[in-house]
């Protein structure tokens, strides 16, 4: 069986391409990074090893790489494949579409058995937007035969995999936990499991549980940390007022997805704390400026700050720390990051007011609006106490 990936970064070899080989896949990366696609040609194996004491480490075999900017090679590869997923990041969605459009446009042709493509972003809907462009570039006659010959379930991923900085470029150091849910109510009849994904009937608790939990979290660390000069996630967490407001925010969406879900307090409490003792573990070091990245994607509307603050201002609450972190995201500065630079260069040029509504939406008169200009006027006056 094969498995074709898009993506041979952090989380597609630390995490999916380990666990589809796990599974039995022979995994087929298509990558635009020539060096990451020439290696894995040449050693058709990788390493993956888990930050924890025991250091244990897993030898992924039997796989191999395209390059991504060749499309006719992409889509033979769509072609042949028995699974196609993704985890290139949900803005690049769109440059893979066309690949994927003539692999779909040629399964049609030859008869090819349905297939599924996952993708595996950090994002609402991520495989339903991956559809949305792959289909705009599919004539009318071919998306209604697409109807029934692919499926593109929507998931939720989770494995904390930050930059890696190691001799062996291939090799990828992960954290021991992970979790990827699929909602199976989007997959063709009989789908084949695999084993390691969590099948649900509706994912939205899951994908919106993980998202502003984990990711609101991770953020919130990362925004707050850069305000007090932290490099790594580990180091901003161990100063406790920032573990304090970061525990805040979680609470908060805590609250929301309790009350929008029905989640049990008890077992939300614990999914808390396990995720913030994984923020903190000592044998990873996860940059702020990873954590931090894009924050033009993670102010919009449907990501982990405004969805959430939007959300439980509708149930009645005041969701004063997220409206703090998307406060610290506007003060988010990293010249390497090309949305950073256009938000600082908004500031300048707009101000903080109208800056706010172009990214999270939130309109001047809105309560939430107002405490995020509270909170960035704070920040500009005095450091995390
Ligand atoms: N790293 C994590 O902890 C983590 C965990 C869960 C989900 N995610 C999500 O997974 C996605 C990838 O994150 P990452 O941390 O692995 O990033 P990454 O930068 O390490 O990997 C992305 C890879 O995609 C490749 N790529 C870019 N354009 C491409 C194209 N047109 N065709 C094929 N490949 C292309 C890049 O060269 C890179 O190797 C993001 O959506 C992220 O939010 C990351
Ligand atoms: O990948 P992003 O930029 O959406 O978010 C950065 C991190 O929060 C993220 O990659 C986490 O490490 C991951 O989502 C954990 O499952």
């Amino acid at each position: 069986m094969k498995a074709l990936h898009f993506g041979a970064g952090n989380i597609g070899r630390g995490f999916i391409g380990l666990l589809l080989s796990q599974a039995g896949y022979e995994v087929i990366f298509s990558d635009v990074n020539d060096t990451l696609v020439e290696l894995l040609q040449e050693r058709k194996s990788y390493t993956v090893r888990l930050a924890n004491e025991e250091q244990e480490t897993f030898t992924v075999s039997g796989v191999t790489a395209i390059n991504g900017k060749l499309v006719a090679e992409v889509a033979e590869a769509v072609a042949q494949a028995d699974l196609v997923t993704t985890a290139v990041g949900v803005n690049i969605l769109k440059h893979i579409a066309g690949g994927i459009a003539k692999g779909i446009e040629l399964r049609i042709e030859r008869g090819a058995a349905p297939l599924h493509i996952i993708a595996c972003e950090n994002a609402i809907g991520g495989s339903t937007q991956l559809k949305e462009h792959v289909y705009a570039l599919l004539g009318e006659e071919l998306r209604a035969k697409a109807e029934a010959a692919v499926a593109f379930p929507d998931a939720a991923v989770d494995r904390i995999v930050p930059l890696q900085h190691n001799e062996d470029p291939l090799q990828v150091t992960v954290e021991p936990f992970y979790e990827w849910v699929v909602d199976e109510s989007q997959m063709m009849e009989g789908f084949p499991r695999i084993a390691g994904i969590h099948y649900v009937k509706h994912l939205e608790p899951y994908i919106e549980r993980k998202l502003f939990t984990v990711n609101t979290g991770h953020c919130s660390a990362a925004y707050l940390g850069y305000l007090q000069g932290y490099a790594t996630i580990q180091e901003a967490m161990a100063h406790s007022p920032i573990a304090f407001l970061v525990r805040h925010v979680m609470q908060e969406t805590g609250s929301l997805l309790i009350q929008k879900h029905g989640f049990d307090l008890a077992q939300h409490e614990i999914y808390m704390d396990k995720i913030l003792q994984r923020f903190k573990n000592p044998y990873l070091i996860d940059e702020v400026a990873r954590v931090g990245r894009s924050p033009i994607r993670k102010l919009s509307v449907n990501d982990r700050l405004v969805r959430p603050a939007l959300q439980a201002y509708e149930l009645g609450m005041s969701p004063t720390y997220l409206a703090m972190v998307m406060a610290a995201a506007f003060l988010f500065e990293d010249e390497g990051d090309p949305e950073a630079v256009e938000i600082q260069a908004d500031l300048r040029d707009i101000g903080i007011t109208q800056t706010i509504t172009k990214y999270t939406t939130i309109r001047e008169e809105h309560p939430i609006h107002q405490l995020i200009l509270t909170h960035y006027e704070q920040f500009k006056q005095t450091a995390i106490s």
